[in-house]
């Protein structure tokens, strides 16, 4: 039934043949320095059969391999290169110091990093080759109206819950136009598929991520006041609160005192391996016998994927045992922050727009959620917000249960003090804020994914850009002094680790080792990635917020 999630999103016949050619790169080149995406992310050079009968035609010995000469010429003859499809634009809204940039910024080697950073967003801005318009069927990447910024190296496309910390730095940079264009695209991609995909590939049509959509167009309306574009976002955001509201995302749950409530979880629309990975993903998936068990296990990746925690012991039933991956068993306490976010944005923009009755009824929607949040999540003895896990996920009313809450400390757990509902309660506030200091992931250089060092990449020792700003803003708005002062103390380690690591590389990395103050992070599925769209966000929005004085020293 939907409840059991089975959806499944058909495929393209030029997703199937670069998944064949991906695979026979593997077999030809090796494992070592080999990235899966890279070959489903080649453009063709002539029509799918053309490129097929020549691809059949390819050498091949007793056991199937191609030789490593003739695979190369065949990929010179045939193909482009990854990325190719994707132009480099100058923002036009971009100018090297705009007026007003980072006021409170003093100190003159950050303020000079600051500039770079900024400048940043020259090196990132793409837009999508006129030969993508004209032949679609060519490319997996998908045509966009606008202008993106990517967040960088292999991440060649635009992301969608990475967009969110690129405007909070585009905002901070001035460059309105280019923050709006982001925007435009995702709301381009709802319209047609319903939802804002999880980045702007044909293989990543199966799947969301976590819906910052809202967020993103509040940002910007806060800032420049654009009436026109709270109009036009309006039905996209309806749209895709429908997505999200959905069967396979949603979730009832029967609480101890015999209430119902509507939550929502992560679930991809996908049974197979993740195109991009497929190489990792089989290999895992050999560990079960059954055709089922295999596609469940794809769904559990792919929805893994859709939460923007790929991966995490999070999401594992048996960490950190990577096979026990169940993410759609789990009711996940940020997703559920992020639709309430959502439901109050929708409210207030509709009031913008003199829509009162909806305005109205997502009030009550965010109402209702702020009691299941309470009821499902809350934690009283850890003074924190637990995920949930379910029994079977296929029931149709789940009845909570004591000791289904995940008692492992993830810093998912302190997301919804970023929501207004949570950090206006003062007296809340005050104990979660206790709560957040004792709980070991505030670490010298900022606050760590878990507490579980399992290898994945969203787990200890590694930060995130995106967690620290969430955490650090909902601290800051509470408008608590000792709340405020966290804050501080995590944007300071924070803005001091991209800084050293930046002195260090020459670069703004992905993720960083907050345990040790000028170290990047690692782990996971795909070497460290550099460039990098919400790193450098955050970097610009802490220091807007925070300034840099000239008599304190960066240093770790
Ligand atoms: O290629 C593997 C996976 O890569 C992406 O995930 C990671 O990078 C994204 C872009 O910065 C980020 O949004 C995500 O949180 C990271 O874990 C991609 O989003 C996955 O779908 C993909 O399978």
């Amino acid at each position: 039934s939907s409840h059991c999630g089975m959806a499944v999103t058909p495929s393209t016949s030029l997703l199937s043949f670069l998944q064949r050619l991906q695979q026979t790169a593997f077999e030809a080149f090796g494992a070592s320095d080999f990235d899966p995406k890279t070959y489903v992310d080649m453009p063709l050079k002539f029509e799918l059969s053309v490129t097929e009968d020549a691809f059949q035609k390819l050498p091949r010995n007793a056991n199937g391999t191609v030789a490593v000469e003739d695979l190369k010429r065949f990929l010179e003859a045939y193909l482009g290169g990854a990325g190719d499809d994707l132009v480099y634009l100058q923002p036009h809204d971009f100018v090297r110091e705009p007026e007003g940039f980072l006021p409170t910024v003093k100190h003159p080697q950050v303020r000079a990093w600051a500039l770079q950073v900024h400048s940043l967003w020259k090196n990132l801005s793409r837009k999508v080759s006129a030969a993508v318009q004209a032949h679609p069927d060519l490319h997996t990447l998908l045509p966009l109206p606008g202008s993106v910024v990517i967040p960088g190296s292999r991440f060649r496309e635009v992301y969608y819950w990475d967009s969110y910390w690129v405007i909070r730095g585009l905002i901070a940079s001035k460059m309105y136009d280019t923050a709006t264009a982001i925007v435009t695209n995702l709301i381009s991609l709802v319209e047609q598929y319903g939802f804002v995909l999880n980045g702007a590939r044909a293989y990543y049509t199966n799947r969301s991520q976590p819906p910052l959509l809202s967020a993103m167009v509040y940002e910007i309306y806060r800032t420049t006041g654009d009436l026109e574009l709270v109009q036009r976002s309006l039905p996209a955001l309806l749209k895709e609160y429908e997505f999200w509201n959905s069967d396979i995302h949603k979730v009832t749950i029967l609480d101890a005192q015999g209430c119902t409530h509507t939550l929502n979880r992560y679930n991809a629309m996908w049974d197979k391996p993740r195109p991009e990975s497929s190489i990792m993903d089989k290999a895992f998936a050999s560990k079960f016998s059954s055709v089922s068990e295999k596609q469940q296990f794809y769904r559990e990746l792919a929805s893994a994927a859709e939460s923007g925690w790929d991966f995490s012991t999070r999401w594992m039933r048996n960490p950190p045992n990577f096979t026990t991956l169940a993410t759609t068993s789990v009711i996940p306490v940020d997703l559920n922050a992020f639709l309430l976010g959502m439901e109050l944005n929708i409210a207030f923009f509709a009031k913008v727009a003199g829509d009162n009755s909806t305005a109205e009824r997502f009030l009550e929607n965010s109402d209702l959620r702020k009691k299941a949040i309470n009821s499902v999540f809350w934690n009283a003895n850890m003074q924190q917000w637990l995920d949930y896990w379910l029994g079977n996920t296929c029931e149709e009313v789940h009845v909570w249960k004591n000791g289904h809450q995940n008692q492992n400390v993830f810093a998912s757990n302190f997301v919804p003090l970023w929501m207004k509902p949570f950090y206006s309660d003062t007296s809340l506030v005050g104990s979660v804020v206790e709560s957040l200091k004792t709980s070991g992931l505030v670490r010298a250089a900022g606050v760590a994914t878990s507490l579980t060092d399992s290898g994945q990449q969203w787990d200890f020792p590694n930060g995130w850009a995106p967690l620290q700003h969430m955490l650090v803003e909902g601290l800051l708005k509470s408008g608590l002094q000792e709340a405020r002062s966290l804050a501080e103390e995590i944007a300071i380690g924070w803005v001091t680790t991209n800084y050293i690591v930046y002195k260090k590389t020459g670069l703004m990395h992905e993720k960083f080792d907050v345990e040790h103050c000028g170290e990047f992070g690692g782990g996971g599925e795909y070497v460290p990635q550099t460039g990098f769209g919400w790193s450098n966000g955050v970097v610009l929005a802490f220091l807007e917020e925070f300034g840099w004085p000239e008599d304190r020293n960066i240093e770790c």
